[in-house]
C-alpha cells in the first residue's frame, strides 16, 4: 500500500519506518531539511532504540524514502498526519499551527478516495473541523483519527505491537465513508491485526478523547504516588514500599507508580494542559479541575528536589559544585522537552551552583536548550569534585554505579536519588549521605 507520513519527528520517523517494515511503500514528508536528509541517509535524527536498524532495512528494500516536498505524497492512498502539537506560547492550549499548515499543504494533492489519518494528539473537535476542509478539497476522500500511544524508548516495539489500535471514523451525516476508511486502515495494519491486537472503531471525537484521557490517567497515577511521597516525607514512611503494596492489588497495578521527580517530556505535561484548555473552551472546565492539581503536584517535586539540595549543602547551593545524572526526561531517550532533570539542574544553576550535567544520549539536546550548563561525558567526570550528586534520569549506567568506586571521585559523598532507584543501605553502607523523595 502507498503511504505518506507527514511530519517525521519522534512519532513520524518511527511510524514511517515501521510501516515500511510491514511491506508498505512509504514516503516521509518532513519540512526540516536536515532531518529529512539524515533520514534519507538511513540515520535516525534522534536516539530511539531499534530505529536505525529499521531505517537501514527499509531503505535497502526500497520501501522508504524521505522528502521535504509535500507534492511527493500525491500518490499515497493513506496519509498519516504526525506533526507536532506543542503547548502554545502564553497559554495552556495546543498550538495547532503545524496541523493546520500540514493539512492545508496536503489538500491539493489528495487523490480521489484517499484517506487522511490523524495521529497527532489534538484537542477534541479538531478532526471534525479538518474533515470539512478535506471534503471541500476532495469530496471522495476520508478523514479518520487514529491516535498513537507509543512511548519513547520503546517506540518501535509499541508501533509494531501496540496494546490496541483505535480508529475514529466519520459518523452518519459527517463527510467521508466510515466503511471505506476502516477498510483502508485494516489494510495498513493487516499484520498487527492478524496478531490479535485489539481494534476499537469509534467516532472521531471519542478517538481524540481516548488519547488525552489515557495520558491524563497516566499523569494522574504518577501524581497520585508523588502526593503519597509528600505524605511519606512528613511521616517517615516509605513510598516505594507503599507503591509495592498497593500495586499488588490487580485493580491498581504497580506500573506508573514510581515516585520521584515526576513526569516530563513532549506529551504528558502539554497534553493535560491542552485538555484543560479545551475543556474550558467547551464550558466543561470543572470536569478537569483535578488535572490542575496533577500538574501542580508534579511541578512541586522539582522544587522539592532543589530544596533538598539546599538542605544537604547547609542552606545554600551558591558556589557549590553539583553533579546531575540525567538530562533526558526519561531513560532510553534523548528528548529533553520539559525534562524534570534539566529543569532541576537549571534551577540549581540559577541559585548560584556550579552544575555539571551528564546524560548518555541527551547532552547535545540539553546544551542547546540550556547552553550555560556544563556537560560531561560520564557520571565520574560530572561528579569529579562535586559536593552533591543528584540522580534525576534513571539510565542503567547510573543505576549500576558502585558507591565505593564512585565515592572516590566526589568531594562530598552526598546522593539525592530523585528516581528512587538506588539501594539506600548499599549507598549508606559505603559512607554516603543518601536521601530520596518520599523515602526515609
Ligand atoms: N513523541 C511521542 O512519543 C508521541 C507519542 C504519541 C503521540 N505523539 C503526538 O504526535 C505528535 C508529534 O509529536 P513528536 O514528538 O513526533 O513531535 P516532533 O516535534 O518530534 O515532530 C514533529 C515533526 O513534524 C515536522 N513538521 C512540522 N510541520 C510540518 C509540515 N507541514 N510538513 C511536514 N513536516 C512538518 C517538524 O519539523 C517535526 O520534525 C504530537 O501531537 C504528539 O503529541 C507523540
Ligand atoms: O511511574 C512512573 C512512570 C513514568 N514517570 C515519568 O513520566 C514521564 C513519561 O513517561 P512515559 O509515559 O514512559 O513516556 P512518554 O514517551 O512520554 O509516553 C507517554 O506519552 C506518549 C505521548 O502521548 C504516549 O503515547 C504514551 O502512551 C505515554 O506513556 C517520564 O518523565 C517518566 O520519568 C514517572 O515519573 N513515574
Amino acid at each position: 500500500m502507498r503511504i505518506s507520513v507527514i511530519g517525521c519527528g519522534y512519532l513520524g520517523a518511527v511510524h514511517a519506518a515501521a510501516m515500511a517494515s510491514l511491506g508498505h511503500d512509504v514516503v516521509g514528508v518532513e519540512t526540516d531539511a536536515a532531518k529529512a536528509e539524515a533520514l534519507s541517509a538511513g540515520r535516525a535524527p534522534f536516539y530511539e532504540p531499534g530505529l536505525p536498524e529499521l531505517l537501514t532495512e527499509a531503505g535497502a528494500n526500497g520501501k522508504l524514502r524521505f522528502t521535504t516536498n509535500i507534492a511527493d505524497a500525491a500518490e499515497a492512498e493513506v496519509h498519516f498526519l504526525c506533526v507536532g502539537t506543542p503547548q502554545s506560547k502564553g497559554s495552556y492550549a495546543a498550538d495547532l499551527t503545524y496541523v493546520n499548515g500540514a493539512v492545508t499543504a496536503l489538500l491539493p494533492y489528495l487523490k480521489p478516495g484517499a484517506l487522511l489519518a490523524g495521529k497527532s494528539t489534538v484537542p477534541v473537535g479538531t478532526a471534525a473541523r479538518l474533515a470539512d476542509l478535506v471534503a471541500e478539497a476532495q469530496p471522495s476522500a476520508h478523514l479518520v483519527w487514529n491516535p498513537e500511544f507509543l512511548r519513547e524508548g520503546f517506540a518501535v516495539q509499541d508501533t509494531l505491537h501496540p496494546d490496541r489500535i483505535v480508529y475514529g471514523v466519520p459518523s452518519a451525516g459527517e463527510p467521508g465513508d466510515a466503511q471505506r476508511a476502516e477498510a483502508l486502515l485494516d489494510e495498513v495494519y493487516a499484520t498487527p491485526l492478524s496478531e490479535g491486537i485489539p481494534k476499537l472503531v469509534t467516532d472521531r471525537a471519542t478517538a481524540e478523547l481516548v488519547k488525552v484521557a489515557a495520558n491524563s490517567f497516566l499523569a494522574t497515577k504518577i501524581s497520585f504516588i508523588n502526593a503519597m511521597a509528600e505524605l511519606c516525607e512528613t511521616t517517615g514512611a516509605d513510598v516505594t514500599a507503599l507503591a509495592d503494596a498497593i500495586g499488588l492489588d490487580d485493580r491498581i497495578g504497580r506500573k506508573f507508580l514510581n515516585a520521584g521527580v515526576g513526569f516530563g517530556g513532549g506529551c504528558l505535561p502539554k497534553d493535560i494542559r491542552a485538555f484543560m484548555a479545551r475543556a474550558g473552551e467547551l464550558g466543561a472546565d470543572q470536569a478537569l479541575h483535578f488535572l490542575r492539581e496533577v500538574d501542580a503536584i508534579n511541578l512541586r517535586r522539582r522544587t522539592r528536589m532543589v530544596d533538598l539540595a539546599r538542605e544537604e549543602l547547609g542552606g545554600s547551593v551558591a558556589g557549590k559544585r553539583i553533579a546531575v545524572l540525567g538530562a533526558a526526561f526519561k531513560p532510553e531517550s534523548d528528548d529533553v522537552r520539559d525534562s524534570p532533570a534539566l529543569n532541576v539542574a537549571a534551577q540549581l544553576q540559577l541559585q548560584g551552583a556550579e552544575v555539571v550535567v551528564t546524560d548518555p544520549q541527551a547532552n547535545e539536546n540539553a546544551s542547546r536548550v540550556w547552553p550555560t550548563l556544563a556537560f560531561a561525558d560520564s557520571a565520574e567526570e560530572a561528579a569529579r569534585g562535586a559536593e552533591l550528586v543528584l540522580m534525576l534520569t534513571e539510565w542503567k549506567q547510573f543505576r549500576g554505579l558502585d558507591p565505593h568506586d564512585f565515592g572516590q571521585v566526589v568531594a562530598g559523598k552526598r546522593m539525592l536519588d530523585g528516581r528512587n532507584v538506588l539501594d539506600p543501605q548499599r549507598w549508606r553502607g559505603a559512607g554516603w549521605s543518601y536521601r530520596a523523595l518520599g523515602r526515609p
